[in-house]
């Protein structure tokens, strides 16, 4: 019998919680912005569901991913590839997860469950199934799987999507390379037995800190452009070019002398960097 903590384990706690970080923000600046209640019954709803899809899709991208998972030093201990889970129970815990956010999001409104699904299509069909074997390019079309929990919060509390709502999911979209790229030449050994072309491993680490780079510089007008069109305060404003600027100048740092040990440091302060700028959205609309 699987213990509780392979469930745990294959829904990526970390990853989920900062996903869902962006569902709450959103939601938050998207009441604020068509200046609708707070109804707790409302939120409840809107998080389980997001929450439920996220962690189920997570799951059943473990499920898919097991092969390749017991080929890399970094997930061979995961719960599937070790065999405290089997695949079959991975899978229908994952697609269970997702069945009940689905359904429980469709009870919200019709927005919110058509973006809990395009979330999984974009991270199983398009990122799992069809792109990360093949493509270095595969995270930029999967990213967008990484950008719907922000919507989902998005539409759920306006019943419809604007450019607030682009911009703030843009921001991740934008965020993704640096979040992948870093991570993937820390671990390029893992990635080249695995057979992943993740782009540093095709084009090496250089030209593809050159392309974070230029990613994160367009992060940074985006954070700066949200504050023009979404409620939010000049706290958000001054703390989200700050961090993302500091940000930029640790990459174009890194891309001018790239190397393995300091690509985990800034993996790790890509983490840091997206959740601040996020807390500070989310500050910066209580406090507006
Ligand atoms: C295509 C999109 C994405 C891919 C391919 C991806 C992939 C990954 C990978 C490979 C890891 C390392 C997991 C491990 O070693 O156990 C990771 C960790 C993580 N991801 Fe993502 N991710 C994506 C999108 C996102 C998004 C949109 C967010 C948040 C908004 C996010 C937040 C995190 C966090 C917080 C961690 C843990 C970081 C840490 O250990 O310090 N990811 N992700
Ligand atoms: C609304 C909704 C359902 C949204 C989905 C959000 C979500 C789970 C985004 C994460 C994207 C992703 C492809 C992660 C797995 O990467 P990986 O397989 O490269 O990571 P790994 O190597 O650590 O397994």
């Amino acid at each position: 019998m699987p213990d509780a903590r392979s469930f745990l384990e294959v829904i990526k706690p970390k990853q989920t919680t900062l996903l869902m970080v962006t569902c709450v923000v959103a939601y938050t600046i998207a009441l604020k912005l068509y200046q609708k209640p707070f109804l707790p019954s409302h939120f409840a709803a809107t998080f389980t569901a997001t929450i439920l899809a996220v962690a189920g899709t997570t799951a059943l991208n473990m499920w898919l991913d097991s092969d390749i998972d017991a080929l890399m030093c970094r997930t061979r201990h995961r719960p599937v590839p070790s065999g405290r889970l089997s695949p079959v129970g991975c899978a229908l815990y994952g697609l269970v997860l997702f069945v009940a956010g689905f359904g429980l999001g469709l009870l919200v409104n019709a927005y919110l469950a058509l973006v809990l699904l395009l979330g999984l299509f974009f991270d199983i069909i398009v990122y799992t199934i069809m792109l990360k074997r093949k493509s270095p390019y595969s995270i930029v079309l999967g990213g967008l799987a990484g950008a719907m929990p922000c919507l989902a919060g998005w539409t759920a509390a306006a019943g419809r999507i604007e450019l607030a709502g682009i911009l703030a999911a843009a921001i991740i979209l934008l965020w993704i390379p640096a979040h992948i790229w870093y991570l993937s030449m820390y671990f390029e050994e893992d990635y080249r037995n695995a057979r992943i072309p993740m782009l540093p491993l095709v084009v090496g680490m250089e030209r593809a800190s050159w392309a974070i780079v230029l990613s994160v510089a367009f992060m940074l007008v985006t954070v700066a452009v949200l504050f023009f069109v979404a409620p939010l305060s000049v706290l958000y404003f001054v703390t989200s070019t700050a961090v993302v600027s500091y940000f930029l100048y640790r990459a174009v740092k890194f891309a001018l002398s790239p190397s393995r040990e300091k690509a985990k440091q800034m993996y790790k302060l890509a983490s840091i960097t997206l959740g601040v700028v996020y807390l500070s959205m989310l500050i910066g609309t209580i406090s507006g």
